[in-house]
């Protein structure tokens, strides 16, 4: 690629990312300003008529407020919304229907910003962006909390892509070069000498994965299949790395995919740090967050010593009356402030600097909390599910080396609202995928054995999708339902993989539930399986609905602990039984979101020991050739049933 051809790939991710941007914001502020609350609250943005019940300080120091019904007007707590955890929301003064349009709209912008950190049937928890004393609305009136659009992602990541097209291409890190095919990818040269492993557990595969992205000059990935251990040896990685005394920044598009890697960290006490918000984090990360560690620090005692004299001053400022006083008041806080902030920033920078290792998402990469830190190696896990804008971010900051990990052949990055046929789809090719496309397998290692799935799941994805490669430890090749304590010996305990053909014959009809609710009763009424360990996947949210209305009624006692969900919530998860539920039953023979190979394989190796698939072989067969050969795998190798043998089981 020449650098004009470099410049029009640029403007096109651009202009796609524009694209996926006004999507995503379709329903944006402006829309939420136009809406009233009654027409937010119905589209499940908006929760009404709520009252600050509590405020407190929350992990890292944040204010937290909680917000309950206002029980003169709501009864029976907060009624169905649709605001979750992590959400971005303002929480507004509720105005009565009799103020006017114009005075609405001077005070939509009005609002305190934070993020919802908890959202419970009696109150919602929201932890503020700023302090609560600094209150730009009257908390003793009425109030709503409205869901906000945020645009901030795609604004980073159109900016991280002008700030490389404004460079002259012999600028460019040289990273950026290579992922562009400006510079051409030599792969590295083998050492002779042998190194030393931490996790002497690590198989050979592991480990050769490792020293490749140890001797790796600029770029290294590392593909994992479901199981094999891509996090394990990525951990192995990164403390090598810290051994030779690099700086590190390691990042994942999801803040879960980030708290992965900081967990399996914890225990070896290098000095870390996770950006972001603590509401995002996992419990057991935040002690590492950032936030805390301001808290802690002498710096961030001392920031929290001026918080406290700016919030005396501004008490005091509100007790009098005398207006001198009240603008000397007013000017000092100015300056305590800035101060603050100063301080603030110092003490970020002072924390940063003495972590060997430091922990964001890629969106995060380009904060400002860390903007101004060098890093020797960059590493970015589940690269596959990056946007490639995304994964740009931190390789923009010029690391020597970039180690990506991920698989390209699960799920594809998410892109906002978008149909079969629409240009956004160009979007899914992520970094990972491109880098593989353009410099061939030399660029990357595959990890080929994997500790999850008896050898008989595991099977029709490796021969489907990874060229045969996988190998099933011994640890896991046989294992069965039947070998977990407690669990007895059944026709369905003993088999890895059962195939409920709900239509043999060849006719058609979506209802299939019959045979979702005898096999999960089966399991785990009749032979001890714990529901916590079973899981219902669906490709579709509105079958997630009707099963879990379906288990609700049969099984109550189980329901809470039995998951049900749709195939994108089980990337990277594992469950020891999981029902798959095809759906698809249909005249047309139409298959829908099971056309995507990369959706099927993420459905297909998340079980450990039982994997039963329901549906209908004759119009699932139509879908593709990799479909259709999973029919075939299964009408060979899986122990097969048909519906009216269901009754017969009972
Ligand atoms: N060399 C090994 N020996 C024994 N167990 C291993 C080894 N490598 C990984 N495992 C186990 O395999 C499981 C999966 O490992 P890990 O979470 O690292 O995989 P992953 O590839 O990141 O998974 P995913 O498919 O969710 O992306 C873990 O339980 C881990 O302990």
């Amino acid at each position: 690629m020449d650098a004009h051809t470099f410049h029009l790939a640029i403007d096109q991710q651009v202009e796609l990312l524009e694209k996926a941007r006004e999507a995503e914001l379709q329903l944006s502020n402006e829309d939420i300003a136009q809406a009233n609350s009654k027409a937010l609250s119905t589209r499940g943005l908006a929760l009404l008529n709520l009252c600050i019940s509590r405020s407190y300080t929350g992990l890292g120091g944040k204010s937290v407020v909680e917000l309950s019904p206002d029980s003169s007007l709501v009864s029976g707590g907060i009624p169905a919304h649709g605001l979750k955890t992590g959400d971005i929301v303002k929480i507004q003064e509720q105005l009565s229907s009799s103020i006017k349009k114009s005075q609405k709209k001077e005070t939509q912008d009005e609002g305190l910003n934070g993020v919802v950190i908890r959202s419970g049937s009696q109150k919602l928890a929201v932890a503020l962006d700023m302090d609560k004393s600094y209150l730009s609305i009257d908390t003793a009136k009425r109030l709503r909390v409205v869901k906000v659009a945020n645009d901030a992602p795609f604004k980073r990541m159109m900016q991280t892509f002008l700030d490389l097209k404004s460079k002259q291409p012999e600028d460019l890190p040289s990273i950026i070069k290579i992922a562009f095919g400006l510079a051409a990818y030599f792969p590295p040269v083998k050492s002779e000498i042998r190194l030393d492993f931490f996790d002497e557990q690590l198989n050979e595969v592991q480990k050769e994965a490792v020293s490749f992205a140890l001797e790796a000059t600029d770029l290294a990935l590392i593909h994992g299949p479901p199981g094999t251990g891509k996090t394990q040896t990525l951990i192995e990685i990164i403390r090598q790395l810290v051994a030779r005394d690099l700086k590190i920044l390691v990042c994942g598009p999801s803040n879960i995919s980030v708290d992965n890697i900081a967990d399996k960290l914890g225990p070896f006490r290098i000095p870390m740090v996770r950006i972001g918000h603590p509401a995002r984090l996992l419990p057991s990360v935040i002690s590492t967050s950032l936030d805390v560690a301001i808290k802690y620090s002498s710096g961030g005692m001392l920031v929290n010593d001026i918080r406290k004299e700016m919030d005396e001053k501004l008490n005091n400022s509100k007790k009098t009356r005398n207006g001198t006083e009240r603008r000397k008041l007013w000017e000092d806080i100015r300056d305590l402030r800035k101060e603050c902030k100063v301080r603030e920033r110092r003490c970020i920078e002072d924390i940063v600097r003495a972590s060997k290792i430091v922990l964001s998402t890629l969106h995060g990469a380009g904060g400002r909390d860390i903007i101004r830190q060098n890093f020797d190696v960059v590493i970015i896990d589940e690269a596959g599910q990056a946007l490639e804008a995304q994964s740009l971010i931190p390789l923009a900051r010029g690391p020597s080396k970039c180690i990506l990990a991920g698989d390209h052949l699960q799920l594809p990055p998410t892109i906002p609202r978008t149909d079969k046929t629409s240009s956004l789809r160009k979007l899914e090719l992520s970094l990972f995928e491109r880098l593989i496309k353009l410099h061939g397998p030399l660029i990357k290692r595959t990890l080929s054995v994997q500790y999850r799935m008896h050898e008989m799941i595991m099977k029709y994805p490796s021969i489907g999708l990874y060229d045969s490669l996988l190998l099933a430890d011994v640890s896991v090749r046989s294992h069965l339902l039947s070998d977990l304590p407690n669990v007895i010996k059944t026709d369905e305990t003993q088999e890895p993989l059962v195939f409920w053909d709900t239509n043999p014959h060849g006719g058609f009809g979506e209802d299939d539930t019959g045979a979702h609710e005898s096999k999960s009763n089966a399991m785990e009424a009749e032979a001890g399986v714990q529901p916590k360990d079973i899981a219902i996947i669906t490709p579709y949210n509105a079958q997630v609905a009707l099963l879990s209305g379906l288990i609700k009624s049969e099984f109550p006692d189980a329901f809470s602990e039995i998951e049900i969900g749709s195939v994108d919530g089980f990337q990277g998860r594992e469950k020891e039984a999981i029902l798959l539920s095809l759906v698809r039953s249909n005249e047309k023979k139409e298959v829908g979101f099971l056309a995507d190979e990369r959706r099927l394989n993420v459905a297909m190796t998340r079980p450990r020991r039982h994997l039963c698939v329901i549906g209908d072989s004759g119009t699932v067969a139509r879908g593709s050739v990799f479909l259709k050969g999973w029919m075939d795998f299964l009408e060979e190798n899986a122990d097969l049933r048909y519906p009216d043998t269901i009754m017969l089981q009972q």
